[in-house]
């Protein structure tokens, strides 16, 4: 519901919340083909991406909305540069735990081709694709407050409301809007329009952290028709 043309309550477990649009974005995480496309590095790894269609339609619809509102929409895209200096060597943790790496090792034909800047595999899917006035954010680690400018882009548009979607909800969202908490953000994920790697009830897990220590939880529809009579 649009309490004035300026703010918008957004029903929200566990409450409603109440938010000023100038103070708010959309942040996209890593809608790309890595994780969202059959043949993309996540598939390649072995993940269920089936469930992916329907979180991109729905992130399609808060896109839409958002920008009809006037919300600004921000990109993250998770990856390195073309020689993986950005990916770590064995004294990082990342190079252990990135699947991306460790299939490629286990492939090298695939070398270069995973998560590396100006790939197919980089790119945000072709459905989603940013128009004029969002902005697009690179980041090396699961956490999109870490080793990027996220931060420094909000705080210099005012922006403390970050309304999250995108995948994976239990890996690169949670870290993110769990970052965001510690940093004073108010983070709310459309948990329809995210999809988790792995079983089910991942997904249900990072909806009860969310809900329950680290922010909100509400759906597309509902953050649609609580902006819709918001004036840019
Ligand atoms: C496992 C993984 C998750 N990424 C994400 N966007 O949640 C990765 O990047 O390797």
């Amino acid at each position: 519901m649009s309490i004035s043309s300026t703010e918008f309550e957004l029903p929200a477990r566990p409450e409603a919340m109440t938010f000023k649009a100038a103070e708010t974005a959309v942040i996209v995480i890593d809608m790309q083909n890595a994780y969202a496309s059959l043949g993309g590095y996540v598939d390649l790894a072995g993940f269920d991406i089936s469930g992916a269609q329907s979180t991109i339609e729905n992130i399609a619809k808060t896109l839409s909305a958002a920008r009809q509102s006037g919300i600004q929409v921000v990109y993250l895209q998770n990856g390195w540069d073309p020689d993986y200096v950005e990916a770590g060597t064995p004294l990082s943790p990342n190079y252990h735990k990135s699947n991306a790496l460790k299939t490629m090792r286990r492939n090298p034909n695939l070398k270069g081709q995973l998560l590396a800047r100006g790939t197919w595999d980089y790119d945000i899917v072709d459905t989603l694709t940013p128009q004029d006035g969002d902005i697009r954010v690179h980041k090396p680690r699961y956490s999109a407050f870490f080793n990027s400018q996220l931060d420094s882009i909000l705080r210099a548009r005012g922006i403390r409301n970050l309304i999250f979607v995108g995948i994976a909800t239990n890996v690169c969202v949670e870290s993110t809007l769990r970052d965001g908490f510690h940093l004073e953000y108010f983070g709310v994920m459309l948990e329809d329009a995210t999809h988790q790697l792995g079983p089910d009830f991942i997904q249900k897990a990072t909806v009860y952290n969310v809900e329950t220590f680290f922010g909100w939880v509400a759906t597309v529809d509902d953050f649609c028709n609580a902006i819709k009579d918001i004036n840019p």
